[in-house]
């Protein structure tokens, strides 16, 4: 099986190339799905921590609001962070589990904090979308409806885009319009599309289930032969 790891910085256009995957057939799993679902463990523990002033009417957590108080105080966020990790990690292997039940030979994980949550060494390649600076800050302004300071600090939150690009197998720039971002999409599925190596085969269902019936054949023969 090949997991395909895709990371960036906010804003910078995982959503934008993740639906692109998707539209070609290529199953994603989404880092934090359902990990602040009302009544989940994770939303216990935030609600716990955090207080019940986080929560909408409907008991729902205010992702808003969480995201004011979480990006202004770091060591708030790194509260957050240490409380939903093992939630966010449970919920991955979960689903690269039913996944790889299904027979799915290449996914791709769709990690925001691939690098810093230390989840890169599950992954090969690593895709990191990457966008300049200015223009990270004017979409994230634009898509949120947020102030410059506000932006900046969510911005900051993060390890360095520079930095991300720098660990990454493939690199998408995505500073130019969609139709640039198609193009390279174009390259880059070619590139993740490519015949398993071997060892990926092995650890794909068919390689296990390959693997298993050479060794009962095997065993087969072994007992037969006088
Ligand atoms: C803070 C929360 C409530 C804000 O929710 P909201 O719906 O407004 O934003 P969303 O979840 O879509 O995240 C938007 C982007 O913010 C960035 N971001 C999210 N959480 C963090 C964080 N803890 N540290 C730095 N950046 C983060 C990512 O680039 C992400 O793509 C939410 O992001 C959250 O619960 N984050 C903690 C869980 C986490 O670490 N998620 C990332 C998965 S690896
Ligand atoms: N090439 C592009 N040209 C113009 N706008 C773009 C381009 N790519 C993405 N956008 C827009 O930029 C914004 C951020 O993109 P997107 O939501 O895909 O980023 P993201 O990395 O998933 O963000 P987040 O980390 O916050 O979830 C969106 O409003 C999106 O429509």
């Amino acid at each position: 099986m090949r997991i395909v790891g895709l990371t960036g910085g906010i804003a910078s256009g995982k959503s934008t190339v993740s639906n692109l995957f998707k539209a070609h057939g290529i199953p994603i799993v989404d880092a934090d799905i359902n990990v602040l679902k009302k009544g989940t463990g994770g939303w216990k523990k935030v609600v716990a921590a955090f207080g019940e002033d986080i929560l909408l009417e409907n008991g729902e957590v205010d992702r808003a609001k969480l995201g004011q108080i979480v990006f202004s105080d770091p060591g708030r966020r790194q509260l957050l962070n240490r409380l939903l990790a093992p939630f966010i990690s449970r919920g991955i292997l979960m689903e690269v589990l039913k996944l790889w039940i299904k027979g799915c030979s290449i996914i791709v994980l769709d990690v925001p904090l691939l690098f810093e949550a230390k989840m890169d060494k599950w992954t090969k390649p690593i895709v990191v979308v990457w966008v300049d600076p200015k223009t990270q800050l004017q979409r994230l302004m634009i898509r949120d409806g947020s102030m410059e300071e506000d932006a900046k600090s969510r911005i900051n939150a993060q390890m360095s885009l520079d930095l991300k690009r720098s660990q990454a197998d493939i690199v998408i720039d995505n500073t130019g319009s969609l139709e640039a971002l198609h193009e390279q999409f174009q390259k880059v599925l070619t590139q993740i599309t490519m015949p398993l190596t071997w060892t990926e085969f092995m650890l794909s269902r068919k390689g296990v289930f390959l693997t298993l019936f050479s060794i009962f054949v095997g065993v087969a023969i072994c007992k037969r032969s006088p």
